[in-house]
């Protein structure tokens, strides 16, 4: 068997006592990495980013604890955890609705609170995050199985922004069907929305599947209807960035149109995402906090100013698509029905 995703360099990765980050702003043109030795530039990269994807800004933002606890000035266990407290906030606050990045960094926090001393706390943050590392790279494979297993032969998926291998640990959520296939050199094509406005679909999710050699097509976001409506569509297959416990789903800004969409032509929706993107404390979609972005992103294409001088502009980088319009979860536990969320996460807590 051929190991097709591991060619795709890890897009966050800790390499002798710093971050490096594969700076997603610069994909297709230039595969840049940069190093990262403090908090504030794991904070920055996230808010800009640089690094993005629900699982990836998790990884990333644990090791920006790490890197925080290894390098702070500390007499005491509890003056080292006041800080870690204080930096756990502060990443959580650089991009609001991917619960993945408090899910890790609480984690984190967790985990150190039981430590004797500074450090064994700083030992304990770094070994956490690489622990939430390996356990995203084992869950999106699972993911990337089960995916599979729900597609017929020669399938072809759409999806919308980047939920791939760039955007996780290993493999992606959405995009894993498509690595595992490559490695058992089974043949599926992929139909990318280009993603407005920042076009992850464009530069990234075609970027990412070329490179492993998978069929990708890029349309519009505007095209998917027609596209749903002339072609064969075995499947929508998205991310999220938090969901619901009652399976509604956060997801890059146009998912709740494709989820409609895909109703209205009968072709089943699914949301692939680890169970760490599942909020459970959140009983519906209406609590998930959408992040609004810089106007900017809109009024102005790779910095040329495309629309006039002071208009009004609405910018949500997210929509939420209702559990009815989901057909399953794709989880590292199996394809989910929206409806048995709760009893699934009630029964594996015992
Ligand atoms: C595996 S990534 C899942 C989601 O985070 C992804 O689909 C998405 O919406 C990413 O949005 P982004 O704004 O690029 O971070």
């Amino acid at each position: 068997m051929s190991d097709q995703a591991a060619r795709l360099p890890p897009s966050v990765e800790w390499r002798d006592g710093a971050l490096i980050l594969l700076d997603q702003r610069r994909l297709p043109l230039e595969v840049r990495y940069r190093r990262l030795t403090r908090v504030e530039e794991v904070w920055e990269a996230i808010k800009q980013l640089e690094v993005r994807g629900a699982p990836a800004i998790g990884i990333a933002a644990g090791f920006g604890i790490a890197l925080w606890a290894l390098d702070a000035e500390a007499d005491s266990p509890q003056s080292l955890l006041e800080g870690l407290e204080r930096t756990r906030v502060y990443l959580e606050s650089s991009r609001p609705t991917a619960v993945n990045l408090a899910w890790a960094v609480r984690r984190i926090f967790r985990a150190c609170q039981s430590e004797p001393s500074v450090a064994a706390i700083r030992a304990r943050a770094l070994l956490e995050a690489q622990a939430i590392q390996a356990e995203d790279a084992e869950a999106c494979r699972k993911i990337g199985e089960h995916g599979l297993a729900l597609l017929p032969a020669g399938a072809t998926v759409m999806t919308i922004c980047n939920a791939g291998a760039i955007a996780t640990a290993r493999y992606g959520t959405a995009l894993a069907p498509f690595h595992l296939a490559r490695e058992r050199g089974l043949e599926l094509s992929v139909i990318a929305c280009e993603t407005r406005p920042l076009l992850q679909g464009a530069r990234l999710t075609t970027w990412e599947l070329a490179s492993i050699g998978i069929d990708v097509t890029l349309i519009t976001d505007s095209m998917a209807a027609h596209v749903m409506k002339t072609r064969r569509i075995d499947a929508v297959i998205v991310g999220a960035d938090r969901i619901a416990r009652n399976g509604d789903s956060a997801n890059k800004i146009g998912t709740y149109g494709l989820a409609l969409l895909a109703r209205a032509h009968g072709i089943p929706f699914y949301v692939a995402a680890p169970f760490s993107t599942i909020d459970f404390e959140l009983a519906d979609g209406s609590g998930i906090p959408i992040e609004e972005r810089d106007e900017k992103e809109i009024v102005e294409i790779q910095g040329q100013r495309i629309a006039p001088e002071g208009i009004k502009v609405f910018n949500p980088a997210f929509d939420v698509t209702p559990n009815e319009l989901i057909e399953g979860l794709i989880t590292e536990r199996g394809v989910i029905r929206c409806a048995e969320l709760d009893c699934h996460q009630a029964r594996a807590m015992g």
